[in-house]
């Protein structure tokens, strides 16, 4: 599930909890998808942080869903539209880790603030899968094409550090990364909707060069991506 708590200073918090990870269920996700909905309708809610319970932000899918499902009738991609497409700020207070859906989730938010000992990263290709709710799109704005691909490709985990360098993350706690987002969460509610309206769409007007929004993993992408990984195809192994 996904807990809904209304702070003081107008702040709401989302927190997963999945145990043992917080992985993202149909459960989970509808919860987080009800949770922003009431943040974003509340005219009092300023800005939002959205973090994991039990010290973990999320490792991603519900793999145990994975045995039970072949489709899903919540996306977590809509979910990550709806933060992108809100005019209140949202931060992803990331502790231990943020994998796979879970990596999605924290890149559809404005800011990301990490423990110095969390480690973040795509393992989808372990299973043999994309990621699939935007993180193919988001990651490479933020980090440049090489570099992404070089994350979805290995599937590796990355340092904190190697996430702050390549920016990824903004920012670098070694106390309650919890507690760092809120105070910062409350510092930027002062900037008006309309500021960051403007922000995300000039962000989102300047990296389209990188391709089109939304969900869209172009063929070129796919082919290259499976020419990499589908042994035999690659340098004659
Ligand atoms: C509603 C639709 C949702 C769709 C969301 C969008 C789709 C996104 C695609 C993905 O996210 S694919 C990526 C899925 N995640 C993974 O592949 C991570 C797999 N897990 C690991 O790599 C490791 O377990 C870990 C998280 C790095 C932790 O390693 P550690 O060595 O510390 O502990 P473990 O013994 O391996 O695991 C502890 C405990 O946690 C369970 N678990 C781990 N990952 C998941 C998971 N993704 N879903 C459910 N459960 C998970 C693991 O089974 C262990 O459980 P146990 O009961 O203690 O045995």
């Amino acid at each position: 599930m996904a807990e809904f708590t209304r702070l003081q200073n107008c702040l709401a918090l989302i927190r997963l909890r999945n145990p043992p990870v917080n992985a993202i269920s149909t459960t989970v996700a509808r919860g987080i998808k009800e949770s922003l909905q009431k943040a974003i309708t509340d005219d009092t809610v300023k800005a939002i942080v959205i973090c994991g319970a039990d010290g973990i932000f999320c490792a991603g899918a519900d793999i145990r869903e994975f045995k039970v499902h072949k489709t899903f009738d919540i996306q977590l991609g809509d979910i990550v539209d709806e933060i992108q497409r809100n005019k209140k700020p949202v931060v992803a207070a990331i502790q231990k880790l943020a994998l796979g859906g879970g990596l999605e989730l924290a890149l559809g938010c404005h800011y990301r603030i990490a423990h110095a000992e969390a480690q973040v990263g795509f393992p989808e290709v372990t299973l043999g899968i994309l990621p699939g709710a935007r993180g193919t799109q988001l990651l490479p704005r933020l980090v440049g094409v090489p570099a992404a691909l070089d994350l979805i490709i290995s599937g590796r985990h990355i340092s904190a550090n190697e996430a702050l360098k390549l920016g990824i993350i903004d920012k670098i706690v070694n106390s309650d990364p919890i507690e760092e987002s809120i105070k910062f969460a409350q510092r930027i509610s002062g900037q008006s909707s309309q500021e960051l309206q403007m922000t995300s769409d000039m962000v989102a007007d300047k990296s389209s060069a990188l391709g089109p929004p939304k969900g869209y993993t172009s063929k070129a992408t796919i082919e290259f991506f499976f020419y990499l990984t589908v042994p035999g195809l690659c340098c004659g192994m």
